[in-house]
């Protein structure tokens, strides 16, 4: 193992928590590896060694995103890989995508940034205080070949290992699920039989291992809290609301919060008429993230980026 340290800023974006690394530093050979140590919650990266708050910020991460700045171009041109626990790369992370927005005007001041992806390039702002970030998501696509689902139709509302879903893309693949009953907004606590006394560590890998998606997927739950209204001129309108949990291929696992699947859970409820509109909150357990899903057109993912410390690794931890 290498005794070489590599500059790292810890970020997160409603608990989707992210080591960042400025990838122009070339000193990580393995990015897999790297990832793989580094994020793990039990013996990766350890906020307290970092002078972080005790207790606030959690151990490991759920990917690291190796970003380089090219300032050359007007908006400022970012290109973005996320590597997982797992030591997979994933297309596109819409989280990822708010904290590399955060962290390019953490080092520009810049507020608009175009974002590379494996996915495509993706438009970002971030708010004049910069503790929010919305991206251009493009077109949530329901055809089986984007997805992708290994079957000739749309794959919407069936039953795929005892959980009836329907399969999007938003960048990545998602299976949604919608169930009834969501969490407690004053508590933050679900209902006996809603939406978090499901045990997703059990019921989520058979879906995200099924054959009918040849890459996997993420899997989401949902459940519609309040469908809006479209109120009037008056007394203005009431956004839908819908609770998320999502657990995450290349994480293996359930995440505080996931991006492209709030955008799918938006994109599916739009779908399916369960939501008045097309702006929709969006609550994972790790905060609230404001979607908008106009049929046919580019989504976009809003919501607030903190930034947890900054410190040194290991670059080569094999
Ligand atoms: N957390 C991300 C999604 C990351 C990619 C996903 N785990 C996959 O492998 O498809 C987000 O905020 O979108």
């Amino acid at each position: 193992m290498s005794t070489h340290a590599v500059p790292v800023e810890k970020y997160h974006g409603t608990g989707n928590d992210f080591l960042v690394v400025d990838a122009d530093v070339r000193s990580v050979r393995d990015r897999a590896a790297f990832a793989r140590t580094h994020c793990d919650r039990e013996t990766g990266v350890d906020p307290e060694s970092f002078g972080g708050e005790s207790g606030s910020h959690r151990r490991g991460a759920d990917g690291v995103l190796f970003v380089s700045v090219e300032d050359r171009y007007r908006p400022t041109r970012v290109v973005m890989t996320l590597v997982q626990p797992d030591g997979s790369t994933a297309a596109m992370c819409g989280n990822g995508a708010r904290v590399v927005a955060r962290w390019a005007h953490d080092r520009t001041g810049d507020h608009e940034f175009m974002i590379d992806t494996q996915a495509g390039t993706r438009r970002a702002t971030v708010s004049t205080d910069g503790t929010e970030a919305t991206i251009e998501m493009g077109t949530p696509a329901f055809a089986p070949r984007a997805v992708p689902v290994a079957r000739d139709d749309p794959l919407i509302e069936e039953s795929i290992e005892g959980l009836t879903v329907s399969a999007v893309n938003t960048g990545v693949p998602h299976a949604v699920a919608f169930v009834n009953g969501g969490r407690d907004a004053a508590t933050g606590v679900g209902s006996a039989d809603g939406i978090d006394a499901v045990d997703l560590e059990t019921v989520a890998p058979p879906v995200r291992h099924a054959d009918v998606f040849p890459e996997g997927g993420n899997v989401n739950l949902a459940a519609v809290v309040d469908r809006g209204s479209s109120g009037d001129e008056a007394t203005g309108r009431e956004l839908p609301v819908i609770d998320q949990r999502t657990y995450e291929r290349g994480v293996e696992g359930e995440t505080r919060s996931c991006g492209t699947g709030a955008v799918a859970i938006a994109a599916v409820a739009a779908r399916l008429g369960l939501i008045d509109g097309d702006t929709v909150v969006v609550r994972p357990p790790g905060g609230e993230l404001t979607i908008t899903v106009p049929d046919g057109e580019q989504a976009t993912l809003t919501g607030p980026v903190a930034h947890e410390f900054s410190g040194r690794v290991t670059a080569d931890p094999r």
